[in-house]
């Protein structure tokens, strides 16, 4: 998309409250997500490795990598949707409506269909695989608080008017009734988004949701989503490529490679001070607007060669096979290194890498132990 200038001033709010004792943060008052060493592969195959962050509610974080680093795989893994032959272990809690009590990864199929679409939905790339090409748009919005049994029949139709309103659609009692090939590809994906939040969802999923749209749409379809989750003071998880995206939107970022988060933190400490080498590199290559980007663009390194296929990433560091300063150090797995003043084990704040840019001497301190 023709990116919005970056701004650097999205991490206003402090995570490290609710994240003693636990990787992924322990559920706190606001916490809607917790995950806690999530691991994902096939029978031979490991995808994701101790995969651990929290959302909290009101608050929108993004989730950045090539592809290949297992962005969708985080994803698919908390709403439940993982393919046949595809394995999931660790701790998923979801909070918002109920307590977290449970772990997601225990509950069988028709628990997990009764919180999609309800306590936590997800918008895909490409809207047309989410609707059914037979069916009424306004049906499909219906059919959702059906489902769930959130409205009767008659209220249903009102909210539905309603929803599509709010997402900006024109005559929406009118469009209401049009079928999916009727419409264009932003309007269909804010119908989708209209689908997602009509059960008022604790916690949207976004996986590339503009990326199929014309660029000149995509701004305005952003702006509804953030203002759908921010009406709802819902939680977010915003999966893309296209890191000015995430600057504009987020406030909390996370790094993904190799099926591993290497670097986490507030948009504006990520971005603006990189400290894993891969990082770094994603910033270098990226599409970061303005001044301030171009300046970082022509000062940092971009990534060589390739993302490995699945199983092919190197021991230790997932990264040292691309990178210019791997050493023999990188034979083994760095430990994560909490950013500035944050609590060692702090997930929310932190990277794992043996060279970080930037390091300070008391972070080389810590590492000497
Ligand atoms: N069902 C599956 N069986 C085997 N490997 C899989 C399966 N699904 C995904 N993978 C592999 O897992 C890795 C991570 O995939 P994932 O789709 O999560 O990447 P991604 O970061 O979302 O990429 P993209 O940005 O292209 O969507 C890839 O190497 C992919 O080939």
């Amino acid at each position: 998309m023709s990116a919005p200038a970056p701004e650097f001033d999205r991490g206003k709010r402090r995570h490290g409250d609710d994240s003693r004792g636990r990787k992924g943060g322990m559920p706190g008052d606001r916490t809607v997500l917790a995950v806690d060493g999530l691991d994902v592969g096939t029978r031979h195959t490991p995808l994701l490795h101790d995969v651990s962050f929290s959302i909290e509610r009101g608050e929108r974080v993004g989730l950045i990598g090539e592809s290949g680093s297992g962005k969708s795989l985080t994803a698919l893994a908390v709403m439940g949707l993982l393919g046949e032959g595809l394995r999931a272990s660790g701790d998923v809690r979801l909070s918002g409506r109920t307590p977290a009590t449970r772990n997601l990864l225990d509950i069988g199929e028709r628990e997990m269909a009764g919180l999609r679409g309800d306590a936590m939905s997800m918008v895909f790339q490409e809207p047309m695989t989410a609707l059914n090409p037979t069916m009424r748009v306004g049906a499909q919005v219906a059919e959702v608080m059906r489902i769930h049994g959130t409205r009767g029949k008659g209220a249903a139709r009102e909210r539905v008017v309603e929803l599509l309103d709010q997402v900006g659609l024109p005559d929406p009692a009118h469009l209401a009734r049009s079928y999916p090939h009727e419409l264009s590809g932003g309007q269909r994906q804010r119908v989708v988004l209209a689908i997602a939040l009509a059960n008022d969802p604790a916690l949207l999923i976004c996986d590339e949701p503009t990326t199929a749209l014309d660029v000149t749409v995509q701004a305005t379809v952003l702006d509804l989503v953030v203002r759908g989750v921010e009406e709802r003071d819902a939680a977010m998880l915003f999966i893309t490529h296209d890191l000015a995206v995430v600057a504009t939107v987020c406030e909390r970022v996370l790094v993904m490679y190799g099926g591993r988060i290497v670097e986490a933190g507030p948009v504006g400490e990520v971005f603006g001070d990189p400290r894993h080498r891969y990082t770094q590199g994603l910033i270098g290559a990226s599409d970061l607007a303005g001044a301030e980007g171009r300046r970082a663009r022509a000062t940092l390194p971009t990534i060589p060669g390739t993302v490995p296929a699945a199983g092919r990433f190197p021991d230790g560091c997932v990264f040292r096979s691309r990178c210019d300063h791997a050493t023999d150090l990188c034979e083994a797995l760095p430990p994560w290194t909490p950013r500035g003043e944050h609590a060692a084990g702090d997930r929310a704040y932190g990277f794992a890498c043996h060279h970080p840019a930037g390091e300070s001497t008391a972070e080389k301190e810590g590492s000497r132990g």
